[in-house]
């Protein structure tokens, strides 16, 4: 991911970018929001005005006056929640949006770009991040507007009982909007960062310690597995703890200010009375006014704590969307027939490190090229160069002449079909875990792909055949199992170029030789390129390329 730093303005308009088609939806909650809290103001105040009404002798009947109380109740009850359903419905509708955005720059990015992530980083970006995502979308647009809306209500109100009054309101709210907000994001913005990068450390660890439990329990690494553990979680606490001194410090500035300010407004109301420019009634009205009006613009205050941890998600999140593919996705013609694959002159690197150097290769129609080599000299680099997760970064790789570059991709994958080390079983049916590697495919197509890779027999012999679930099946496949699965896939494949890397790697020589027949048959109607350490397997190669490393 490109860890890159963002400013707090660059990443609000960046996400605030993602509202545009809800903006009415947006003006909705603003709107209720802002009339919802004018609605709650507005009850003290009519006790107020009522008090010194009926001091005067003119007051309101009884009945007059719980009706009022009673239509602005209601009508505060319902803006609200007006106001809850609009930003939630927009907020959650955004979140759709930006899974779907984070999903697609996944799949931009897959397979190559995903080899750079650790799992557990991108687990928690999908999940969490963009979950706490919400707090901007449904708690911080509208409730920024509604504070600025109000405020500027009721400062006008206080202004028409005195211009002291609204000029002491404005200095309170813009204390309370603006210094502590900035206050509470620069000391609290590297505990929000620490915070979400020590929970996916923490979740990296978990993952990582999931998949190594054999290895642990053998090499007997309970304890410091244990350890390592409780570290990330104590690195985590710390920083939650962290950050929660910040929010605390920041509640109690906000609390204090407001208890300072109501002293301030009441010693400046007693002034003004004394002075004789104001009379009581204009002491109570906007006294008990002021106190009721600090809802929306403490929510405002309060905000800087919600955005410490959101903006560092919207951070990480933000970095998934911005990093670029490895290869850019080409749409062109579709490609009909396959007569040559080449690299000519081609080098690689991975991130600056030499991999291949002034690589010569070609792979024909219907023949078997054998690609051995030392370990670690660039053999699987080289598929998958073929394959285009990668491209090169001089000289190229052509198909039928053509640079892969220009390709078409999805004709290229329809074309060609790759065989990795590791075959990943989904949790899904085996029948459908081979059928992936070609929809289109029959029941009975799978079937004879599973004979030719020596592994129908092994899955009849589960009590639901081809409908055995992979993931109840657990680690109950050996390593060739899989493999075969692996090598039945490709069989399904109809492409015109099979690569195969180590294909028969974990398999005894029965199984082997058999297999190598059926890659041998395959040979006859595609381009097959085998990688293979074993001279056994290199035997039916037509060619063999070995990699000199010197
Ligand atoms: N995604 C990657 N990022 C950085 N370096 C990588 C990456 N993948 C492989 N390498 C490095 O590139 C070199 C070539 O790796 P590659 O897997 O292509 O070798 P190989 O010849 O297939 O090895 P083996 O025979 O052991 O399978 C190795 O040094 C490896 O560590």
């Amino acid at each position: 991911m490109a860890r890159q730093q963002l400013s707090w303005p660059t990443m609000a308009r960046r996400l605030l970018g993602m509202t545009r088609p809800l903006v009415k939806t947006m003006g909705v909650a603003i709107t209720a929001g802002s009339l919802g809290h004018l609605a709650a103001i507005a009850i003290p105040t009519l006790g107020a005005w009522a008090l010194v009404a009926v001091v005067q002798g003119q007051g309101p009947s009884l009945g007059a006056l719980a009706a009022g109380f009673i239509a602005l109740g209601l009508l505060r009850a319902l803006l609200h929640y007006i106001e809850q359903l609009a930003n939630h419905d927009m907020a959650f509708r955004i979140l759709a949006v930006i899974r779907d955005r984070v999903f697609k720059a996944l799949r931009r990015q897959a397979p190559a770009g995903l080899d750079k992530h650790d799992s557990g980083t991108l687990v928690s970006v999908i999940t969490n991040d963009i979950e706490l995502l919400e707090v901007f979308y449904a708690h911080t647009i509208s409730p920024v507007a509604i504070a600025v809306i109000v405020c500027t209500a009721m400062t006008l109100f206080f202004a028409s009982f005195h211009w002291a009054y609204a000029l002491l309101a404005l200095a309170i709210y813009l204390l309370l909007a603006i210094a502590i907000p900035i206050i509470t994001a620069k000391l609290g913005r590297d505990p929000g960062r620490q915070q979400r990068g020590d929970l996916s450390r923490l979740n990296n660890i978990l993952l990582d310690s999931f998949r190594g439990i054999r290895e642990c329990v053998q090499f007997g690494q309970q304890e410091s597995r244990r350890s390592l553990l409780a570290g990330a979680g104590d690195r985590l606490a710390r920083s939650v703890w962290q950050l929660q001194k910040t929010e605390s410090f920041n509640r109690c500035l906000s609390l204090g200010l407001i208890l300072l300010s109501y002293g301030a407004f009441w010693a400046l109301a007693g002034y003004l009375y004394r002075a004789g420019l104001v009379d009581w009634g204009q002491v109570v009205i906007p006294a008990v006014a002021f106190m009721s009006a600090f809802g929306p613009v403490l929510a405002l205050a309060n905000l800087a704590n919600n955005l410490l941890l959101t903006f560092a998600s919207g951070e990480r999140v933000l970095a998934v969307l911005d990093d670029l593919p490895e290869t850019e996705e080409v749409s062109g013609d579709n490609i009909y027939e396959f007569d040559k694959l080449t690299m000519d002159n081609l080098s690689f690197s991975y991130d600056g490190q030499p991999v291949l150097k002034d690589w010569q290769l070609s792979l024909n129609a219907n023949e078997i090229v054998g690609l051995t080599g030392p370990s670690g000299c660039g053999k699987s680099t080289a598929l998958k160069l073929l394959m285009r997760f990668y491209d090169p970064s001089q000289g190229a790789v052509t198909l039928n002449g053509q640079d892969l570059r220009t390709v078409d991709s999805a004709a290229l994958r329809r074309m060609e079909s790759y065989m990795t080390q590791e075959t990943h079983l989904f949790n899904d049916s085996l029948l459908e875990n081979v059928r992936l590697a070609n929809l289109d495919a029959s029941d009975e197509m799978v079937y004879a792909a599973c004979r030719k890779a020596r592994i129908h027999d092994v899955i009849m012999a589960f009590p639901e055949g081809y409908a055995t679930g992979a993931g109840r099946l657990g680690n109950r496949l050996s390593a060739g199992e899989r493999q075969r699965i692996g090598l039945a896939r490709a069989f399904l494949h109809e492409g015109a170029v099979a690569l195969f890397d180590e294909p028969t790697a974990n398999l005894d020589s029965l199984n082997e030789g058999m297999i190598l027949k059926a890659i041998r048959e395959e040979g006859a109607k595609r381009a097959v390129m085998i990688v293979s350490h074993r001279p056994s397997t290199l035997r039916i190669a037509d060619r063999l390329i070995e990699v000199d490393t010197d």
